[in-house]
């Protein structure tokens, strides 16, 4: 795990831990012994520490926190005060990843030589914990307040040069970073270093500290639901104190969060993330046995609102991209389009100005569809016409080289529309595509293992997190989320007054945007047409009726007969946001949704026209208003949710709880600090949310959202823990 090895004078401290060199007790103490044995050799002048694997240490191994081996060693307190306390110098040679515990190695260092394409970064917050091995004393000592306060509650990553220029790195080197240390090593052989010792020092801005805490608190109050940044916060504030007093604030807060709930949740959410590239379909080929062709060019075919988000995904990835549309003019919107997010990129020095032209440069108009016959992959963004796509693909299908994959939401229609089942597949983006990082692929009843490899690592390429379902009906992320939204829209009609109190409840609880402020984002149109296809596919047509209803002269009559035959066919559908679209209301896009928008300013804002609409809307339905609870308010909206993940599960739609957490935190902005629906159920107690939703089943037989899932039966009646979820689900469909 740590090679010692001594060549000439200088001791070099390897870290060999792949893939990225975490801080296992094995590492620890690895570079506890190393540190003294260099001490006690009297031919040691001077100790570098390096990494194997081209990189130095992206911090703790988190499996660590939940799973310990039973091996004790020496904590990684002890490792920095070690480090630091040598008698000998110590120079860390820094490159690619030097993260959380492994920048607080570096930082006990006495001198930093550093890879300028380093990646630094303190993500303990992003865990729900803060650097806790002298880190939030060390880091502001070595560098200042200023910046400590900045890099530490946010967890943003920082280049080498920001690190240079904050005094966290003593020199940058383009190439062979070792060989540098090494050679900064023989320089400072016998030298005092004594004030390189950075416990020692004083941040050198403790003056400014009230007004610096001030803006620290402004800038990450968006995270205060978590209560990891304020302790950060806190902590890096006590570097103003003396270092002992500092410390023990450090630790003091470092243990509260440590044993919070919400770090639980958070390493949670980071190993559920990496868990969705682990893809198994039901045959047996998985992510490890499955090769795919790699994906290098793409047609996007068709344009609307997420075409440029999507174009930009592939262009930062550097994949040729093509974008083919029938007319000149479309074609050109999008490469506008996708220029103003690059751009908007460039501004916020997310990307430099080289990579800005290097981007623009794998953008190329499709003016006719031969242009796109060689690319790997053909992703659909037609019209929503099922004719007009299948028309399209078998044109497609006859131009396109054999092996290219096509990609549509359509899977079963275009597969048996070309002589190419196998090589279709699902993928859906999620708005705005070049932000959000969720990509939902779906595998259709003929789609190929070969095909699903290909796109799972394409979705990787372009640094999304691919959750791989298969194909049913609609978008299985919608699907999820959206019967707590059906349920909210219920509950409005039943009396609500005032849509906030319904988006205040989600919101408290943590979601990054209630329940109608989503509508409003998504847009109603996209909302309608989800109920327009549900009633479709069973035969209703929504305009139809609507219509009837309007030319009807006994208003009052027909309208109570078009609700009752919604209500009381067989189920209740989500009206109310049917009926503010027929009036207009298209939500944030034309400024009126279930609140009003501004140009100026985007913010939702209280639409009392709303009530009104509303109130009309019950009288000419026959509806009894009545009061809720706000435990009313949560459970509906949330353990709708709950029982339909479970639901998803046993239908073996998803392979895994984690797939559904993923879908749920990076789809629809789940508190991240609860970890994902599913282990949101898991902590809240499956027993408690499978008598609620058999309770609201009584209550609301027209809502099939709350028929009990048979998983989340067993599972609360036996107890299960959540690790046997995706297993029992696996064993029940085989039933
Ligand atoms: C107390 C707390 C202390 C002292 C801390 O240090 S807390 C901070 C711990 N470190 C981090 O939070 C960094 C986490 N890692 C990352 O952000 C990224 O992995 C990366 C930026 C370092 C690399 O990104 P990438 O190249 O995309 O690779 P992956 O994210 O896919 O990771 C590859 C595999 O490594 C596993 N991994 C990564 N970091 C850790 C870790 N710190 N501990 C344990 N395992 C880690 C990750 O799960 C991937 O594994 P597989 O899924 O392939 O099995």
């Amino acid at each position: 795990m740590v090679d010692y090895v001594q060549e000439n004078n200088i001791a070099t401290l390897w870290v060999n831990n792949p893939p990225v060199n975490s801080l296992s007790s094995n590492v620890r103490q690895g570079i506890y012994d190393g540190i003294a044995r260099a001490n006690d050799d009297p031919t040691v002048k001077a100790i570098v520490i390096a990494g194997r694997n081209r990189t130095f240490i992206a911090g703790a191994d988190i499996k660590e926190f939940s799973n310990s081996d039973g091996n004790i060693s020496v904590s990684l307190v002890e490792v920095t005060d070690q480090l630091e306390n040598s008698s000998k110098p110590v120079i860390a040679a820094i490159e690619n990843f030097c993260m959380g515990g492994g920048l607080e190695v570096a930082i006990s260092c006495h001198y930093r030589i550093a890879h300028h394409k380093t990646r630094f970064a303190f993500p303990e917050v992003n865990l729900g914990i803060l650097p806790g091995a002298t880190g939030t004393q060390r880091f502001p000592r070595l560098t200042s307040l200023r910046f400590a306060l900045d890099i530490i509650p946010s967890g943003r990553v920082f280049s080498a040069e920001e690190a240079f220029d904050n005094s966290a790195v003593d020199k940058i080197v383009d190439d062979k970073v070792y060989e540098a240390a090494l050679n900064f090593a023989s320089t400072v052989i016998d030298k005092d270093f004594n004030s390189r010792r950075t416990s020692k020092r004083s941040p050198p801005d403790t003056d400014l500290l009230g007004d610096l805490v001030s803006k620290a608190y402004v800038t990450n109050s968006k995270r205060f639901k978590e209560l990891a940044p304020k302790y950060c916060i806190k902590a890096v504030a006590a570097a103003a104190k003396p270092y002992d007093q500092g410390l023990l604030i450090e630790r003091d807060l470092a243990f509260q969060l440590f044993t919070s709930g919400q770090a639980n949740a958070l390493q949670y959410a980071f190993f559920a993330e990496r868990s969705t590239s682990k893809w198994e379909l039901p045959g047996g080929f998985n992510w490890k046995n499955t090769n795919g062709r790699p994906i290098n060019s793409v047609a996007i075919v068709g344009s609307g609102k997420m075409t440029a988000g999507i174009v930009t995904c592939f262009l930062r990835a550097k994949i040729r991209t093509f974008v083919f549309n029938t007319t000149e003019m479309a074609n050109r919107q999008v490469f506008i389009n996708s220029m103003n997010i690059l751009a908007n990129d460039r501004k916020k020095r997310r990307i430099t100005a080289e990579e800005y032209y290097i981007y623009l440069s794998y953008f190329t108009y499709a003016k006719s569809p031969k242009i796109i016959a060689k690319v790997d992959a053909v992703i659909d963004d037609l019209p929503q016409d099922v004719n007009i796509k299948r028309d399209i693909f078998q044109k497609l299908d006859r131009i396109c080289k054999p092996s290219t994959i096509f990609c549509t939401m359509e899977i079963e229609k275009i597969a048996s529309a070309t002589k190419r089942p196998k090589m279709v597949i699902g993928t859906h983006f999620f708005a705005p595509a070049n932000v959000m990082r969720l990509l939902e692929v779906e595998y259709g009843p003929e789609t190929a293992p070969r095909t699903v490899a290909a796109i799972m690592n394409m979705g990787k390429k372009i640094r999304k997190v691919s959750v791989l379902v298969s194909n049913r009906t609609g978008v299985v992320a919608n699907r999820l989320m959206g019967v707590g939204t059906d349920q909210a829209v219920f509950m409005l009609e039943d009396g609500i007054n005032d849509q906030r109190l319904i988006d205040n409840c989600m919101e408290d609880f943590g979601m990054a945007m209630g329940k109608f402020k989503t509508i409003d984002i998504i847009g109603m149109d996209a909302n309608v047409d989800v109920l327009r296809k549900t009633l479709n596919e069973q035969g209703y047509d929504l305009d139809e009726n609507r219509n009837m209803v309007r030319k009807s002269l006994n208003n009052f009559l027909h309208s109570y007969t078009y609700y009752a035959f919604f209500k009381y066919g067989s189920r209740r559908y989500p009206l109310f946001t049917y009926e503010l679209s027929v009036l207009g209301k298209k939500g944030e896009r034309n400024g009126y949704g279930y609140y009003r928008y501004t140009t100026e300013n985007r913010q939702p804002i209280y639409d009392e026209e709303i009530v009104e609409i509303l109130k009309n809307y019950r009288k000419r339905m026959g509806i009894q208003t009545r009061t809720f609870t706000y435990q009313e308010i949560f459970e509906r909206c949330l353990y709708s949710s709950v029982n339909e993940g479970f639901k998803i599960l046993e239908e073996k739609i998803a392979h895994k709880p984690q797939d559904i957490d993923v879908m749920s935190l990076m789809g629809y902005g789940f508190p991240r600090q609860v970890g994902g629906i599913m282990k949101f159920a898991e902590t809240t107690g499956t027993e408690r949310i499978y008598e609620a939703v058999c309770r609201y089943n009584k209550l609301y037989p027209d809502q099939p959202c709350w028929r009990p899932s048979k998983l989340l039966e067993r599972v609360a009646k036996e107890n299960i823990p959540m690790k046997y979820w995706g297993q029992i689900a696996n064993s029940m469909s085989k039933l």
